[in-house]
């Protein structure tokens, strides 16, 4: 089965809105995790929006699943990841004022700068990932940094999915495909949601886990939390 990896940002989006602790961000993942998901994944950006830099360590001893640190591979970021030691980071490339990650890594043009930081994790025993847009022609060289993984950056698929479905996955199927050729194993995220997952789920061969947070953090809001990580798993689930 796909493993849900559920991205907490947002709960710190609202805790922030008031300066305090509530809601909580470590009470959040540990009822996340109860509920069953697989992972918790976090993306602390330089300005501290969401996730501080108290709470990714704070978070370290409370996901007792998988955790899962995304983010632009600054130097602060490596040595505070590397200090952590979370099971997986996800290399994101995106400018420090984004509203949101926006693109994938160009794994030619940053092939020297990847390979070198990829290998200052996987000699910590991190397992690496790195963002990628649905392009095959990116995979080669995803494969040749050392990483372990690709993340499937879905933005695009959400997008087109109510417009024409088979059109929306086509890029990420030719590009799990070349992936698994590579032995890179597979994870996607970004604007996943109840409506777009099981399509995506079911027509990606090898999907390893998907984080998601966006969408499911505001569903939760109408379904309660619990309700809504148990929807997330039942669409992954394949019976
Ligand atoms: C890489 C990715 O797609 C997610 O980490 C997304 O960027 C969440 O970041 P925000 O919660 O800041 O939008
Ligand atoms: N890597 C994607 C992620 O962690 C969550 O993205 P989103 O669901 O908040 O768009």
């Amino acid at each position: 089965m796909t493993k849900l990896s559920v991205n907490i940002n947002k709960i710190a989006t609202l805790r922030n809105a008031r300066g305090g602790e509530t809601p909580s961000v470590t009470e959040a993942a540990i009822k996340i995790q109860e509920f069953g998901a697989h992972g918790i994944t976090i993306h602390p950006r330089p300005d501290e929006r969401h996730i501080t830099r108290k709470d990714v360590y704070d978070l370290k001893p409370l996901v007792t699943t998988e955790y899962n640190i995304e983010g632009n591979p600054h130097r602060e970021f490596i040595d505070m990841v590397l200090d952590v030691k979370p099971e997986q980071v996800t290399l994101v490339p995106d400018a420090d004022d984004a509203i949101t990650s926006n693109a994938g890594w160009d794994t030619k043009k940053h092939f020297d700068f990847l390979k070198e930081i990829i290998a200052e994790f996987k000699n910590a025993g991190i397992r690496t990932s790195i963002f990628l847009d649905p392009n095959p022609e990116l995979v080669e060289y995803a494969a040749k940094t050392g990483a372990d993984r690709i993340e499937l950056y879905t933005e695009a698929y959400a997008k087109n999915y109510s417009v024409n479905k088979e059109e929306a996955i086509k890029p990420y199927y030719e590009t799990a495909v070349k992936a698994a050729e590579f032995g890179l194993g597979i994870n996607a995220g970004h604007d996943l949601s109840l409506e777009n997952l099981k399509y995506f789920a079911d027509n990606i061969p090898n999907l390893l886990e998907v984080s998601i947070g966006h969408a499911l953090v505001s569903e939760a809001l109408y379904m309660g939390m619990e309700n809504t990580v148990q929807a997330y798993l039942k669409r992954l689930a394949k019976w």
